[in-house]
């Protein structure tokens, strides 16, 4: 297995050497940006010197001036644009013979990726050209981004859909390829591609059925509801009674296979926004649920609040906590890889240098959570990562240093659950590739483990 242990050495930008993206906006503070602008401003953070994650981007003050709709549809092509970033470079190469600034740059990706997916080349180019007018300094290339784009309109579909899938940069693609071979990189990349649908974990389990056909959806074999994407999740049958959550069906299966029952004492130790302490407390269980980040816990307590379900809620370090619990659920902390195929811009904006760290605070949490079971308690470690350093290799080497520790391979025996995902020590490796047929699923490793 590939190795994180240490801190893997930084390779650089993979898109090439950052550029400045401070370069000066003529703003004026109650302008409001239209979804196109709003779009190239969150490329610009990304893909900046001090690289942002469009999630950190979403709460920002000047894209809570757009309306809803706008809004939405700023994050919809700062998100596409990103996710084919790749595919823009590759169609730009040609007609761009000089890169230029990166606010350029990325009107010219943003362009490119509405032209290469079908937008009417009048409307995309027009705008885009008078927006290159208006940056300060930069308004004398308006000349180059209509000739570009011109060729770019002309190339249109057909050369886009020539073009590969976006490869992974180098930093996590190494590992990856090592970890799964290169085949497997490929079906991954086509899955991160093809992007997420909406998934929904229905309250009562043994209402899925009835909440798949009043929403529309499809009933996937472990019991989520599959929805296509872009769907207006507030005006579906159920939200405002709390009847469902959206949740990716990989990342309800931790919760499922805790299995809590009614009475029992649960901690979810890094609870926050929620979606798996809303599963926990579904079950009638007494769950307390524990997150570092006070700011993360006000969504999960407004979960809570929506769907009538109770919980204690604390905010502190997992790492302090004491107590004893008849399960323990730890969703640690980590490179958050197995989520691309929602956070495209997350190999882009990360470089893999924060991943040492992660593992050493996995490693601490666990060890530290062990010591909350109560004797016969069992705990769930789970990652929403496709780095094995964050999942395998915690379970094979807690069993070296917890003596009495046993990993529960008969948990694992869940409608749904494909034996081909059970791994060498007794965990589940989920891939994006996965279910392909259906849509996939996000990438995710978890195991139960038993103490005397
Ligand atoms: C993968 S997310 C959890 C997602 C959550 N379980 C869910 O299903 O919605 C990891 C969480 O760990 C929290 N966290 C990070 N360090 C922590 C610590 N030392 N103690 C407690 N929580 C921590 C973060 O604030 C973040 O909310």
């Amino acid at each position: 297995m590939p190795s994180h242990r240490s801190t893997p050495p930084r390779k650089g930008n993979p898109r090439g050497p950052r550029q400045n993206s401070a370069a000066p906006r003529r703003e004026t503070p109650q302008r409001i940006p239209s979804a196109r602008e709003a779009a190239v401003r969150m490329l610009n953070d990304v893909l900046g010197d001090e690289p942002r994650l469009l999630s950190d981007l979403r709460e920002a003050p000047w894209l809570g001036r757009l309306d809803p709709p706008e809004r939405a549809r700023a994050l919809r092509l700062a998100t596409e644009t990103l996710r084919w970033l790749e595919r823009c470079d590759r169609m730009l190469a040609k007609p761009l013979q000089k890169q230029p600034p990166l606010p350029v740059l990325n009107i010219l990706r943003l362009g490119t990726y509405e032209l290469g997916t079908g937008g009417a080349a009048h409307g995309v180019v027009n705008d885009l050209v008078q927006m290159t007018n208006n940056l300060p300094q930069l308004g004398h290339l308006k000349g180059l981004v209509n000739a570009v784009l011109r060729k770019i309109a002309d190339a249109g579909e057909v050369q886009w859909n020539k073009l590969r899938n976006p490869r992974l940069p180098d930093w996590l693609r190494d590992p990856l390829v090592e970890a799964y071979g290169s085949e497997r990189l490929l079906a991954f990349e086509a899955a991160h591609a093809a992007g997420a649908a909406l998934d929904l974990t229905p309250r009562d389990p043994a209402t899925a059925a009835e909440w798949a056909e009043k929403v529309n959806g499809a009933l996937l074999p472990t019991g989520s509801i599959r929805l296509e994407a872009g769907v207006q999740v507030s005006a579906l049958p159920g939200y405002d009674e709390g009847a469902w959550w959206v949740q990716d069906a990989a990342a309800a299966l931790p919760a499922m296979l805790l299995a809590a029952k009614p009475g029992e004492r649960v901690i979810d130790l890094c609870a926050a926004p929620g979606g798996k302490t809303l599963q926990l407390a579904a079950t009638g269980a007494t769950v307390t649920a524990l997150d570092i980040s006070a700011h993360r816990l006000k969504r999960l307590e407004q979960n809570l609040a929506r769907t009538g379900l109770a919980a204690d809620v604390l905010a502190g370090d997992a790492l302090q906590v004491d107590g004893q619990y008849d399960a323990v659920l730890l969703d640690a902390p980590c490179s958050a890889t197995g989520t691309i195929r929602r956070h495209p811009d997350l190999p882009l904006a990360r470089d893999g240098a924060e991943i040492g760290e992660l593992i050493g605070l996995q490693e601490a949490m666990l060890d530290h959570a062990l010591g909350l079971l109560a004797p016969g308690g069992r705990l769930v470690f789970c990652t929403c990562s496709l780095i094995p350093d964050e999942g395998e290799c915690h379970i094979e080497e807690a069993l070296q240093r917890h003596p009495g520790l046993s990993v529960d391979r008969a948990a694992l025996e869940r409608p749904g659950i494909d034996p081909a995902w059970i791994t060498e020590e007794g965990g589940l490796r989920l891939t994006p590739d996965l279910w392909a047929e259906q849509g996939g699923m996000d990438g995710f490793y978890m195991a139960v483990m038993r103490k005397d």
